[in-house]
């Protein structure tokens, strides 16, 4: 078994980290070499929800550069994509292409949707997976990752390849020998729009208010926004004939409720000054409701002013 974890950030961190503690060999491949030489001398150091705190000693892992140290010898099993959307660019498409192997199988671990067509027809034939994982990650440094919160990790596999899933159960064993809450998901498509449209509602509203989720909540003004980005969304997703829940706007006053300390990735982004994924996320929303004819006015409106940060 080998695993390889492309992009060593927050989720990165995580997931290689405690994989690698549980035993299993896994490789990271990072942007910078300086990175990978800190990961192979420092380890990782993980601290957990509860606040406890454990090193992955660097022995357990190896990182590489990504394209940087050419073809490793033997391809990985799982190749766990652990980048942000918009780095999945042409370089690193060619470069995944370079490391798949035979039995190679990838799982994707983005917000928002796209990345998944993208790969997808990067590496035909290769059995693809999507993770849709409410874990709360945080990287401090190159080497430290905080588990702000622990969540579930679902696993399933994309539409078009519905005989694979025994592959997915076995990755699945794996995450929980590591520590995770997992599950195998009979409707990941169903999951990747629910998380799609939390994230649609969630993000924007706290990245240009600058807000914690659950301040979000804190009055009527703000709730009616919330609901009018959840009713708009349902629009769209009512006309493609995407499954989802009559309870979606409870279940995001739920999520705000439950995770009401958190800084939302968008506003962590924005506070960073780093890109943030609203093309990936209310930018898609706006682009299906467009092919359509729908108007969604809020997601246009907060996928432009955010854009504009
Ligand atoms: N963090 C979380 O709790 C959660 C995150 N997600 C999703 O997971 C994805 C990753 O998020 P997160 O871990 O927070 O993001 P981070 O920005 O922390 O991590 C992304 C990592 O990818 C690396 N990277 C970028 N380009 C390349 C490349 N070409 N080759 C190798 N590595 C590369 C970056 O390197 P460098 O730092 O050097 O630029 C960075 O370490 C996002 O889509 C996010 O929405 C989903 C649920 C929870
Ligand atoms: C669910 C939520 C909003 C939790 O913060 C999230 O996924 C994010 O911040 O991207």
């Amino acid at each position: 078994m080998q695993i390889d974890i492309i992009g060593a950030g927050a989720l990165g961190l995580l997931f290689g980290g405690k994989l690698a503690a549980s035993g299993v060999p896994v490789r990271f491949w990072t942007r910078t070499a300086e990175q990978a030489a800190k990961l192979n001398k420092e380890g990782i150091r993980l601290t957990e929800a509860d606040g406890s705190t454990t090193f992955v000693n660097g022995k357990r892992l190896k990182a590489f550069p990504a394209g940087e140290s050419g073809v490793p010898d033997r391809a990985a099993e799982w190749l766990v994509l652990t980048t942000k959307q918009r780095h999945i660019d042409a370089k690193l498409l060619s470069f995944l292409k370079q490391i798949v192997g035979p039995e190679s199988k990838v799982v994707c671990f983005q917000n928002g949707i796209g990345h998944l067509e993208l790969i997808g027809k990067a590496l035909p034939g290769i059995p693809l997976y999507a993770a849709i994982t409410t874990e709360g990650a945080k990287r401090l440094d190159e080497c430290s990752v905080n588990r702000a919160g622990q969540g579930t990790t679902q696993i399933g596999v994309n539409r078009d390849m519905a005989d694979l899933e025994s592959h997915a159960e076995s990755f699945v064993k794996l995450l929980v020998k590591a520590g995770f809450t997992a599950l195998l998901s009979k409707d990941i498509g169903r999951e990747v729009y629910r998380k799609l449209l939390i994230n649609a509602v969630i993000n924007p509203l706290t990245a240009l208010w600058r807000l914690n989720n659950g301040q979000l909540l804190e009055n009527d003004e703000r709730m009616g926004l919330l609901q009018q980005l959840c009713d708009e969304g349902l629009h769209v997703y009512e006309a493609y004939g995407i499954p989802h829940d009559a309870d979606m706007f409870n279940q995001i006053v739920k999520v705000c409720r439950s995770t009401s300390t958190n800084i939302s990735s968008m506003l962590k982004d924005v506070q960073q000054g780093a890109p943030t994924e609203i093309d990936q996320i209310n930018g898609k929303i706006v682009e299906m409701a467009h092919s359509k004819g729908i108007a969604v006015p809020g997601h246009e409106m907060v996928w432009r002013l955010v854009r504009a940060l």
